[in-house]
């Protein structure tokens, strides 16, 4: 097929062609039934079932297209928009590429604040949003700065071993990068996740929410389960205080005139203080349906600072986890289960204790 002359007739969407947001992109368009095929090497692929072309750039450069116009949706960064500068239209947070970008400076260096850094130099791939950052910190809004801003275009967390900085301003996640450099954090510029931008012109609306919706409601599959379960009339009340849903929860009579059935979205990060909850409250025949999103669930067994240890779940199927839980008289218990069922522990309260995770 000729793409270029195919192209006008269809809405472009701009995806990251690679890079940390490149795989959850192409899972959310495949939730949204946006169907395609790649040829190898090509950075353009028509939808087989839309009037849609699919633009695969980096992500620094989605905003701009969008931004101008030549692009009518795109995801990338919110880190990237910011940096960008340009009007584009922020459509939905999609959850995903989570991380700071932060001001970081040697671990055993003399400097312990971001102010120390004025009149240095800061080595970043965030030339606009840094020199914004000490605009504020100079106390400068116009004219030449003090503080030299040098761009690199990665391996930024080098450039002080290197000599050519004496800070830094990156991307954060885990902290790994950063610590393994022999870095620290000293101030947070702005924190992102990754976004679904829109332009202001869009070729076609109605197509852009269509798309919209369907992301939306793939999104909210990944953060929602569908909980039911049984009260009784005295307790529903309660009840419904924790599992407000979405909007309102659905509330069924049962034969037993007393008792209720209750349906209800309760956002996965909550679910298992959830369940512990509801038990205590006397529901019954509590039951969890949806898909099961490892990353999410073991967050909220570990807590957010924590998130290192996602990084052993990935790629790996089975788990190995022990805790010691006053619930089972304080003894450790071990179990090793598959990541897919890794549910099983919203039934067992870890009594705030933190298990331990290995591969196996
Ligand atoms: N460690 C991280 N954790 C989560 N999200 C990140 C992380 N690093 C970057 N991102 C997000 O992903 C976006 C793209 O960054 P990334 O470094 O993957 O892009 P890239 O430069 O195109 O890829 P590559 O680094 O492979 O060349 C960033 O703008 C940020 O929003
Ligand atoms: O806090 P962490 O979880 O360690 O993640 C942070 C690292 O991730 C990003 O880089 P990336 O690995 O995408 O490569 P890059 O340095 O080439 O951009 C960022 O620039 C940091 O280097």
């Amino acid at each position: 097929m000729d793409l270029v002359s195919h192209l006008p007739d269809r809405l472009l969407f701009a995806v990251p062609k690679k890079g940390r947001l490149h795989q959850q992109c192409l899972d959310l368009l495949h939730g949204s039934d946006i169907q395609f095929t790649r040829n190898n090497r090509l950075d353009i692929a028509l939808c087989l079932n839309l009037p849609v072309a699919l633009i695969f750039l980096p992500a620094a450069d989605i905003p701009r297209f969008v931004g101008e116009g030549n692009v009518d949706l795109g995801i990338t960064g919110q880190d990237q928009v910011a940096e960008a500068g340009l009007d584009v239209e922020e459509l939905i947070d999609l959850g995903f590429g989570k991380c700071k970008l932060q001001v970081q400076v040697p671990e055993k260096g003399e400097y312990q604040t971001a102010e120390q850094l004025i009149g240095k130099n800061v080595v970043t791939s965030f030339e606009g949003l840094v020199e914004t950052y000490f605009r504020k910190l100079e106390n400068k809004p116009t004219g030449p700065l003090a503080t030299k801003i040098k761009y690199v275009g990665g391996s930024v967390e080098a450039a002080c071993a290197l000599g050519v900085a004496d800070g830094i301003v990156d991307l954060v996640e885990s902290g790994e990068t950063m610590r393994a450099a022999g870095l620290k954090p000293i101030d947070t510029v702005l924190t992102t996740s990754a976004v679904l931008i829109a332009s202001r012109t869009p070729s076609n609306p109605a197509l852009v929410a269509t798309i919209t919706n369907r992301i939306r409601g793939v999104i909210a599959a990944k953060r929602y389960v569908l909980c039911n379960y049984n009260v009784s009339r005295a307790n529903l009340a309660e009840a419904v205080k924790v599992t407000p849903g979405k909007r309102a929860p659905t509330v069924s009579p049962l034969e037993d005139g007393d008792w209720v059935a209750v349906s209800s979205m309760v956002e996965k990060k909550v679910l298992a203080q959830t369940m512990d909850r509801l038990q205590e409250i006397g529901a019954t025949d509590i039951l969890v349906w949806g898909k099961r999103d490892t990353e999410l669930e073991l967050r909220s067994i570990w807590g957010e600072d924590r998130a290192y240890q996602k990084r052993h779940c990935e790629g790996i199927s089975y788990l190995s986890l022990s805790c010691t839980s006053a619930k089972y008289g304080g003894s450790s218990a071990s179990i090793s289960l598959c990541c897919r069922f890794i549910s099983v522990l919203f039934s067992c309260n870890t009594g705030g204790v933190c298990p331990c995770i290995s591969a196996s």
